[in-house]
């Protein structure tokens, strides 16, 4: 067959399966259409807002098309970046050169983001939770459901929680996670990729055409460069996304030192150890299956590891000889790298079990970062207490 044939028979492969997920969409109904927002406005809650708006406006039986974006709202040259957005469609500082949707609406006021929506999309670094969660409670739809795309823990009165949890425990909503090999930057670009959306319907499901459920999820995020599978996992996917950040920490480390891929992919082999290990101590719920089947587990931690911004953050402190904080704040221009505060969480939560010796790279990591090990003492760290070496 010649080359022009077997594209022209891809191609039609491919509008094939466009128009079959487009008609399977238009069966799919509902009584009211889901009104939907963003809380966050950073690289990936940009990003993501683009998404679900992109599906809003196509999906008009399903969703309310205009999307509000809550917006931590600062100037950028004299200018709010709220105004920004909505003017010119960009987000220029956390997502420079995207053009967003006109049905995305920037908002400063968090209330009137939140109060009305049916889906309520949490996307922003996971410092900022709590105070934003305390405002918002009271202040929601009682029926309203949530989908956290953060990755990291709270680590408080309750032990260590899925920041999903959380959000129900605080807003006594369900709440759902998405997770998945996805640098903010490529997924903008509509490079494709592929994510994990996890969600279990609440003992209080009104009903299919009612409620949010898997069918309803996968017509918010899935688009034809980003593809969703939408799972019951919440615990897996979101204990992998959490704890890749910190080992791209550590192979940040050794690629800084020009150690090279070798030594990068051994930190993600003990690292990915660790991560299962750690779901299954204290998360039992989650499956192992998940790191390797899904979006969220293995192939999140190799993107992350290859080009993420911890990674990144951390290689510039192997060669500058940097703070983790100064090297993100050099590097980031006010984005985070959540390894930073995860490995300090993860090392309290380890301590208060008095397992730390358990998790030898995640306390290397913690170690490096906040007590100022030198960074070639990785290799003796990990060493010492991998289980995973016959001796
Ligand atoms: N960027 C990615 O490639 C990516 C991909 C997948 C998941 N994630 C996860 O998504 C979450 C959000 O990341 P992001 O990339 O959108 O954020 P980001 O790293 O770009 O952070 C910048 C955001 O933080 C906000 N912010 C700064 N100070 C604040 C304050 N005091 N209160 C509230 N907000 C404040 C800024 O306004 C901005 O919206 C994180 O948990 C991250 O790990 C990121
Ligand atoms: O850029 P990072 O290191 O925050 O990683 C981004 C995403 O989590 C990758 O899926």
């Amino acid at each position: 067959m010649a080359a022009s044939d077997r594209l022209n028979q891809t191609s039609n492969i491919l509008d094939k399966s466009i128009q079959k997920s487009n008609s399977q969409l238009s069966l799919l109904q509902v009584d009211t259409p889901f009104k939907v927002c963003v809380v966050g406005s950073g690289n990936w809650g940009t990003t993501i807002a683009k998404v679900v708006s992109e599906n809003t406006a196509q999906h008009p039986h399903l969703f309310e098309p205009k999307v509000n974006m809550w917006v931590f709202d600062e100037k950028i040259e004299g200018t709010s970046l709220v105004s920004i957005i909505n003017n010119k469609h960009e987000n220029v500082k956390y997502l420079p050169n995207i053009p967003l949707p006109e049905n995305l609406v920037a908002n400063p006021d968090l209330l009137n983001t939140v109060g009305d929506a049916d889906i309520i999309i949490f996307n922003i670094p996971h410092q900022f939770l709590p105070k934003i969660v305390q405002q918002m409670k009271g202040n929601i739809k009682p029926t309203a459901r949530a989908i956290s795309c953060l990755k990291g823990f709270e680590v408080g009165k309750k032990g260590v929680q899925l920041l999903s949890a959380y959000v129900e425990d605080e807003l006594d909503i369900p709440c759902g996670a998405l997770s998945g090999a996805n640098l903010a930057p490529e997924v903008a670009k509509e490079n494709w990729s592929e994510t994990t959306v996890a969600y279990q319907l609440p003992k209080d499901y009104r009903g299919d055409g009612k409620d949010v459920d898997h069918r309803v999820l996968k017509a918010l995020f899935h688009r034809p460069y980003f593809h969703v599978s939408v799972i019951e996992d919440i615990a897996g996917i979101s204990i992998a996304g959490a704890l890749k950040n910190v080992v791209a920490l550590g192979c940040g480390f050794v690629e800084g030192l020009g150690w090279g891929n070798n030594a990068s992919a051994a930190i993600q082999r003990v690292g990915l150890g660790e991560i299962i290990k750690f779901g299954q101590m204290f998360f039992p719920e989650s499956r192992v299956e998940t790191y390797y089947q899904e979006s969220a587990g293995v192939a999140d931690l190799i993107t992350t590891c290859s080009g993420g911004r911890n990674v990144r953050v951390a290689k510039h402190m192997a060669k500058s000889g940097k703070s983790a904080l100064d090297a993100e704040k050099e590097l980031l221009n006010g984005q985070s790298a959540q390894g930073i505060i995860t490995c300090k969480e993860v090392h309290e939560w380890l301590e208060t079990c008095e397992l730390l010796h358990e998790f030898p790279l995640f306390e290397a990591v913690y170690q490096i970062v906040y007590n100022n090990v030198a960074m070639d003492k990785i290799p003796d760290l990990i060493d010492e207490l991998d289980e995973f070496r016959v001796e």
